[in-house]
């Protein structure tokens, strides 16, 4: 399968050569306590695509994003970032390596200012390149600029998600780890976020993405991944999962074609 048409804003098209493998879980098993939850998981997500995780509750997504974001650590298995082994290595130091996770839910704090949750994200960079960095987010999100006094629980659903993301661009990651990001949010506003996850892609970061709305998902994502039972039963090119009839029937969990 060619990979995904890209366009320049001149109007120039091209279809660039298969992007490379950037991560690979191999047989990777990980779990709470004495709960496998990941067995035996061996998956690869390419440079520069937006790779969507799907499948039934409780088959393992989002454990995949935080076994790779160091949260929960393997119990066998590697995890291969850029080929090197990064499998149980800390938070701090896969951010220091480029990798961003924004997690489930709302992570902001609703009592400071838009001004201050932003800046929290940049903590770890050297303080020469901070306010430089705040600019450039902000840049990207104008609606901001007039409200970085505000405190962070005056903007909307959308906003809120939409500044968690900008914090997490100010290291310019390399990887973009994202769980659910349309949770709570309408379906135009979802649109406006993974319209901003197309872009993220387009421009060069690796987006690894669980999300229960898989057809607008699966409508910017390059590839999906079905899980079940803590295993990849399905890889595909996105298109081909949106234009299969049964995709209810991977919505329900039943992969099709998977053995
Ligand atoms: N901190 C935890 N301690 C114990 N069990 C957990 C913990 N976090 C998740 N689990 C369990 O691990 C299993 C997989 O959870 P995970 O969140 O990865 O699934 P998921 O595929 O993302 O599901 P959903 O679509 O419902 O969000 C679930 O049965 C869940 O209850």
């Amino acid at each position: 399968m060619a990979a995904r048409r890209r366009c320049s804003p001149t109007g120039r098209c091209w279809r660039p050569i298969l992007a490379p493998d950037l991560i690979r879980f191999e047989d990777v098993s990980a779990g709470y306590g004495a709960l496998t939850i990941l067995d035996h998981l061996s998956a690869t997500v390419r440079a520069g695509e937006i790779t969507l995780l799907i499948g039934p509750n409780g088959a393992g997504k989002s454990t995949v994003l935080k076994t790779f974001f160091g949260l929960v650590k393997p119990s066998a298995g590697r995890i291969l970032f850029q080929d090197e082994e990064v499998g149980g290595l800390s938070p701090a130091a896969l951010l220091r390596r480029g990798i961003a996770f924004v997690p489930q839910g709302r992570n902001l704090f609703p009592s400071l200012s838009v001004a201050h949750n932003l800046e929290l994200g940049a903590v770890t960079l050297p303080r020469a390149l901070r306010a430089e960095r705040c600019a450039e987010a902000l840049a990207r999100f104008p609606g901001f600029a007039e409200r970085i006094r505000n405190q962070a629980s005056t903007l909307s659903g959308g906003e809120q998600k939409q500044l968690e993301i900008a914090r997490a661009l100010l290291l310019r990651p390399e990887v973009l780890l994202i769980d659910e990001p349309s949770i709570g949010l309408s379906p135009i506003v979802s649109r406006d976020v993974f319209r901003l996850l197309r872009s993220l892609a387009d421009a060069g970061t690796t987006v690894l993405m669980v999300e229960q709305n898989v057809r607008s998902a699966l409508a910017i994502a390059d590839r999906v991944l079905l899980l079940e039972g803590g295993r990849v039963v399905l890889d595909s090119p996105a298109a081909a999962l949106l234009d299969d009839p049964d995709l209810n029937r991977v919505f329900l969990g039943r992969a099709v074609g998977a053995g």
